[in-house]
């Protein structure tokens, strides 16, 4: 293969490169044009629609142009096909566009005439000859790589004048090998046939898939939530479609692969923010984290919900006529169960004065009294501003917050927990909420745990009554049942916002939860609590979960199993598996696999196909050696030998004293590469931090170039499931691993 060679076949691939951005180019002219003449779709008719259609593709170019400027193009896959079939090559693109002629220029990845590009293989050719990856920074085409598939079939075409050379070393090594930055790359060019089928399967019911570490079940499944939106664009734009992952980080680390495939009707949120309006990044001890994971606490949540409101006024009494009316705690009790025989509480809010004048009214027997008429005495009794605040803070309107923080109260636990937790067990929730303040923000005081709890309170209190606007300010509208019950927005209703990650709800209530599309990244660490929040979220949803068990973080397996059996009830399972770790070194994953072994972890183990002939190291403190100076050699080795980043994994008690040490050294704040220290990364990494201090349980999902693990046997001891989390911290490196114990 000589360099002219390669040279003539970019060069040929170059002019096909610039006509698609040529044509790009005009169809974005034509559109804005039109735009400017104000037309609209309908009266455009067949014509206009297509129109219509090139200024959906400029728009999402235009996206792609914008983030992938520094990485592959638009333009990245092509197929030369078997004589008999055609001639012409066939360009693989991230969208789809046609020429003047309306003649296809380039295929979407995920249209079907596409898929043969990521299924055929030299066993099935499938009628391939040759298949090219195009490597590109934006426009500019900087290299190929190809695959010979049909050796007869390329010989018969060269009888025939066709000229296919084969030259490059193998798009998928090239790609595996890359140094990592900040962010998940989408791998459109590479896709391998396991995966594919993933991908495309069917959209109803539920897609499983599972596999080792690396072997990439994240980026597969978000390419499954761009090919969703391909295939079924109306129900997926409109309903909405919803991908869970496990941290703030692991979201922002994935946040850029669908735009970078043209797709932003998404909503990214990660388990601490599921719940609209409401967003928690820490994480409780663990102790107190599988408490309140326990599938128990939705039955006292479900009480909670029911209490009387702290605090809350007793008894009422009133004179009317001759007669003295009282309701006491037995009749407030009865009008309480019955209005909450009606359903949720907030619901009963209109019906809360009809039912207290009742419970009076069958106390009036004087015969004045009588003679007067009930709505004699309705209008009467309503007047009175007494009775209107008694009503309203017997019966106030509630949200989940606010019963939360009730949780704080000794006696208000033991209540609604009693024959549920143990007092150790509420010994435990009690501490992690002392602080919990009804008058501040709730977000910012609560736990990643906390916020299934919140959602099973929203979904045990009922949303509020919507008030006519003129009523906004006034609470006592509610109580006096001069509401206006609003036709509630639905998913379809929402709006995603034009940038930015995420919906925007134009309320927060329950019925406004679903989507038409729910996709679970790290499964296996959902706790039961988790299960039933992310579940109301997918009730009429068809869903794509991805995991591997042999990861867990979860203490209760077959606990989380019944309650990911209930979210996804009804719904057909396929299942999917994918076995080849494309991140981690033969090394590295040969190391992490042993350790997996060694400790009788139940692992799913891919084969790691790639080989760097870098052993992982392993330092063992002797007496007196200072661990500092230990991780500082090694990180600064590890810095100076990847390009791209390095993570620092340390136990959750050191987190804080690692960060310092890094931000002390100032190798690293003058690393000429731009490398710094991150100070609590974990919690705002920035786009230029190289290096990061993480924990074992932040590293999920994630990758690095480097790996350094300051006292990996801390890591193991920290929890019930410490061993699965350190698995997850060995097989989070794709160049060099070094363990510091
Ligand atoms: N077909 C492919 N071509 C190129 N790169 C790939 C391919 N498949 C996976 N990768 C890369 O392998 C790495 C691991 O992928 P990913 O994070 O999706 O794996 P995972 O199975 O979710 O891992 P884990 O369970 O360990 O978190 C990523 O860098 C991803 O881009």
């Amino acid at each position: 293969m000589t360099d002219e060679l390669v040279e003539r076949e970019v060069a040929s691939e170059q002019a096909f490169v610039d006509r698609v951005y040529r044509q790009l180019e005009q169809a974005g002219r034509a559109a804005q044009e039109l735009a400017r003449e104000g037309h609209s779709r309908g009266r455009l008719g067949h014509e206009g629609g297509l129109v219509e259609r090139d200024a959906m593709v400029f728009q999402a170019a235009k996206r792609i142009a914008q983030l992938d400027a520094a990485h592959e193009g638009l333009v990245f896959g092509r197929l030369d096909l078997n004589e008999r079939l055609d001639g012409e090559p066939r360009y693989i693109g991230r969208i789809g566009l046609r020429d003047d002629d309306r003649d296809s220029l380039l295929i979407d990845w995920r249209a079907p005439a596409a898929a043969v590009f990521y299924q055929a293989t030299a066993a099935e050719p499938q009628d391939v000859i040759r298949r090219r990856v195009l490597r590109s920074t934006g426009r500019k085409v900087l290299g190929v790589e190809d695959e010979l598939l049909d050796a007869e079939g390329l010989a018969e075409a060269e009888a025939n004048g066709r000229e296919l050379p084969i030259v490059g070393e193998g798009a998928l090594m090239a790609q595996l090998s890359r140094a990592r930055d900040r962010s998940m790359h989408s791998i459109v060019a590479t896709i391998q046939a396991e995966q594919d089928k993933a991908i495309r399967a069917p959209s109803r019911g539920v897609v499983a898939i599972s596999g080792g570490p690396g072997t990439g079940k994240t980026v597969v499944a978000l390419h499954r939530a761009a090919y969703l939106l391909y295939t079924e664009r109306q129900r997926y734009e409109r309903g909405g479609v919803l991908v869970v992952g496990p941290s703030g980080v692991f979201m922002r680390y994935i946040e850029r692969v669908l735009p970078s495939l043209g797709e932003t009707a998404v909503a990214l949120r990660s388990l601490g923010e599921v719940v609209d309006d409401v967003r928690a990044t820490r994480h409780d001890e663990p102790a107190v984290a599988d408490i309140k994971g326990s599938e128990r606490m939705a039955e006292v949540m479900r009480r909670a919900a029911r209490q009387q409101a702290p605090g809350s006024p007793r008894e009422y009494r009133v004179f009317w006529r001759d007669d003295r009316l009282v309701l006491d705690r037995g009749k407030l009790g009865q009008v309480r169960r019955q209005l909450m025989s009606h359903g949720l509480r907030n619901k009963q809010l209109p019906r809360v004065s009809q039912a207290l004048l009742d419970a009076l009214w069958r106390q009036v027997r004087g015969e004045r009294g009588r003679e007067q008429g009930r709505e004699r005495f309705n209008e009467e009794i309503l007047s009175r501003q007494d009775f209107l605040d008694f009503a309203l803070a017997w019966w106030p309107p509630l949200d989940a917050p606010t019963v939360l923080t009730w949780l704080r109260d000794p006696d208000f636990l033991a209540r609604v927990a009693d024959g549920v937790l143990s007092s150790e067990e509420q010994r435990l929730l009690l501490k992690s909420w002392a602080g919990l303040d009804a008058t501040r923000p709730i977000s910012g005081q609560i736990s990643i745990e906390d916020v299934p709890l919140l959602d099973e309170l929203r979904y045990a209190l009922g949303d509020l009554p919507q008030r006519a606007d003129d009523d906004r300010d006034d609470p006592m509208s509610l109580i006096a049942g001069a509401v206006d019950i609003q036709e509630l927005l639905t998913a379809s209703d929402r709006e995603y916002a034009p940038s930015g990650r995420a919906w925007t709800p134009p309320t927060s209530s329950i019925e406004d939860d679903g989507y038409a599309h729910v996709l679970v990244d790290e499964a296996q660490d959902l706790t039961p609590m988790q299960w039933r929040m992310v579940g109301r979220r997918g009730r009429t949803a068809s869903w794509t979960i991805v995991g591997d068990p042999a990861q867990s973080s979860w203490p209760a397996p077959a606990e989380a199993a019944a309650a990911r059996a209930a979210a996804l009830e009804g719904k057909q399972l396929h299942e999917f598996h994918l076995s080849t770790n494309y991140r981690n070194s033969a090394e590295i994953y040969g190391y992490a696999a042993a350790y997996a072994q060694r400790v009788g972890l139940d692992a799913d183990l891919p084969d790691a196909v790639r080989r760097t002939g870098a052993e992982p190291t392993v330092v063992r403190l002797g007496p007196g050696e200072e661990l500092e100076a230990a991780t500082r050699a090694a990180v600064l080795e590890m810095a100076s030998a990847v390009s791209g980043t390095v993570g620092v994994v340390v136990p959750v008690a050191r987190r804080s004293e690692v960060n310092a040490w890094l931000a002390s050294w100032p190798e690293l704040a003058d690393d000429a590469r731009g490398a710094r220290a991150a100070v609590d990364s974990a919690v705002a990494p920035s786009g230029e931090d190289r290096v990061v201090v993480l924990t074992g349980l932040d590293t999920k999902g994630l990758e690095f170039d480097g790996i350094v693990v300051v006292r990996p046997q801390d890591i193991e001891a920290e929890s019930a499931t410490g061993r699965a989390t350190l698995y997850v911290v060995l097989t989070r490196a794709t160049q060099l691993l070094t363990t510091i114990s």
